[in-house]
């Protein structure tokens, strides 16, 4: 564990902060696999390719004497050229992104980095993670009017409220929550690559799908906080009577009673309980963030 002005690094520090495009998945070129073998191929569409283990479809392509025309690897090696989704050489070459077959991604001059010097900030994903009523949207508030005060642009994409509307069709069994979670996590990759400092506060209560948020976007602009507040503090709070109504059997499933809650193992902040009022937690994420450089251009 490192500590640092008071904020807790348990883990691993983040690494430090690449200026690298948001813009995806579509590249030409050359890639190499683990185990040595090359090819070829037109495209290569995959979400974040040049991380390890993740998934690429090879379309058009071929892998060197295996001549396969179209194949789907793990990918656990770097890209040959990088990104080819600034460079403009992919304009005709359609891709298949999941389900959706025949879409070319469209680029546009004015990217995240005229984004970020028009606004004076980076944008990024400050992920807050607890139990109910353990304090994420206090903080989040808390930071975004600190934010505000300096003249910095954040945006809460709060559980509650994102499930009024886009999520309102997702309940809380595991693969509701996922969903949930996905959805959010593209969203508030959106909103960072617009500029925006994109404030989740969710419980997410499952690693996997926080670690798959963090995923798909560039390496130290997911920003995981967790609220280290013990099970019987919230449920003391209970300002919404859900663990009582948990408690009574009649909410089932219900995150900490019912339902598992697992416990970041590498996030860049804990906020434990004691840790002063939802302000000063707030002031601990801002000092990250200037530390950080996401205060400025
Ligand atoms: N079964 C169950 N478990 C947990 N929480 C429940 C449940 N049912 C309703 N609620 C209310 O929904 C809010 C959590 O929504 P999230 O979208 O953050 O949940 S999740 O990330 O998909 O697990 C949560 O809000 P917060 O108290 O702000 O966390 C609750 O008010
Ligand atoms: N740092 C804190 N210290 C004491 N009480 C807090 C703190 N942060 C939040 N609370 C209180 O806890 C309750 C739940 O906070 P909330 O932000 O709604 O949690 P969550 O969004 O995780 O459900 C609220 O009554 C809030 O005033």
């Amino acid at each position: 564990m490192v500590s640092t002005g008071g904020i807790s690094f348990p883990g691993c520090v983040p690494p430090p902060l690449r200026q690298k495009s948001f813009s995806p998945p579509s590249a030409f070129g050359f890639a190499r696999l683990s185990n040595g073998i090359s090819f070829k191929s037109t495209v290569v569409v995959c979400d974040w390719a040049e991380k390890k283990g993740s998934r690429a479809v090879i379309v058009n392509g071929k892998v060197d004497g295996l001549g396969k025309s179209e194949c789907e690897i793990d990918l656990d090696a770097t890209l040959g050229n990088g990104h080819a989704g600034n460079s403009g050489k992919n304009a005709g070459v359609l891709s298949t992104v999941g389900n959706s077959t025949n879409i070319k991604w469209h680029e546009c001059s004015i990217g995240n980095v005229e984004r970020q010097s028009l606004l004076n900030q980076k944008g990024c994903v400050i992920w807050i993670t607890g139990l109910s009523g353990s304090g994420k949207s206090s903080v989040a508030c808390a930071l975004t009017k600190s934010l505000y005060k300096m003249g910095k642009l954040a945006y809460i994409l709060d559980g509650d409220n994102v499930r009024h509307g886009l999520n309102r069709d997702l309940g809380f069994k595991a693969e509701d929550r996922a969903e949930n979670i996905r959805r959010v996590g593209e969203v508030a990759k959106l909103f960072a690559d617009a500029g925006v400092i994109c404030i989740a506060s969710l419980i997410s209560p499952y690693r996997r799908d926080r670690d798959a948020c963090r995923a798909i976007l560039p390496d130290g602009y997911f920003i995981e906080v967790f609220m280290d507040v013990p099970l019987e503090i919230c449920e003391a709070r209970d300002t919404k009577g859900l663990y009582k109504l948990a408690r009574a059997g009649k909410i089932k499933g219900f995150t900490g009673i019912d339902d598992p809650y697992e416990v970041p193992l590498n996030c860049e902040i804990v906020l434990k309980h004691n840790g002063g009022s939802p302000c000063d937690m707030a002031d601990k994420v801002m000092s990250f963030l200037e530390q950080k450089g996401f205060l400025k251009a």
